[in-house]
């Protein structure tokens, strides 16, 4: 006999209590993104940079994330220094062309990371070279490493200072995870640098 074709409402009812579950789940982790949050603030404190990069998906969370720290999240405050690696298209390709894929993000740490600023990798498998590369450059320069990533961790996770790792093994759950976990890193982050402490 032939399986049944999944039908919409099948997926969709899977996806979403995937979902809800390593949301759930994420309650465990949250001491850790505290701790990820804090090192970012006393980076900026202390005149550091946070730079993130990934692939992707996570490319557009790298830049989703640069951005609510340089404009705003949901408070009025100054504007803190961050930069997605992944916007620059004639540096990203002089990089993979002249050198390869995997140098795209570590030729530019060496030239714009140093010690005291963060460097924040974005990974589901946790294993992608080009950030892998990037994150043990930051590590040799001093900077503060983070991996944000999946599953069981990856290449990544010796990597990194601090990590977060979602509480899922499929690529889209991940990264839905890193969303969130990004959004309430800001908001910690942003909370630190709003004067009006009553604000929410
Ligand atoms: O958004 C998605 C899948 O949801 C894809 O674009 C995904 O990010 C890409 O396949 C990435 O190359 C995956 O890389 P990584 O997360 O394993 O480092
Ligand atoms: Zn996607």
């Amino acid at each position: 006999m032939t399986k049944p074709e999944p039908t919409t409402v099948n997926l969709f009812t899977i996806s979403l209590s995937d979902h809800i579950r390593a949301i759930e789940q994420m309650a465990s982790s949250l001491p850790l993104l505290q701790e990820i949050a804090d090192s970012l603030i006393e980076a900026i404190r202390r005149g550091g940079t946070i730079f993130w990069c990934g692939n992707g998906g996570s490319a557009a969370d790298a830049q989703h994330m640069a951005a609510e720290l340089v404009g705003r999240f949901r408070r009025e405050r100054r504007s803190l220094a961050s930069l997605a690696l992944t916007t620059d298209t004639s540096i990203l390709t002089a990089l993979a062309n002249d050198y390869s894929y995997d140098y795209v993000f570590v030729r530019q740490v060496e030239s714009l990371c140093r010690k005291g600023d963060v460097l924040i990798g974005i990974s589901t498998s946790g294993n992608s070279a080009n950030v892998c590369n990037a994150l043990q450059k930051a590590k040799e320069i001093g900077a503060y490493t983070v991996a944000i990533t999946g599953g069981s961790g990856g290449k990544m996770l010796q990597l990194a200072d601090g990590c977060f790792l979602a509480p899922s093994k499929e690529t889209a759950r991940i990264q839905e995870c890193h969303e969130l976990a990004l959004h309430m890193i800001c908001d910690w982050v942003e909370h630190a640098f709003t004067e009006d402490k009553n604000e929410k």
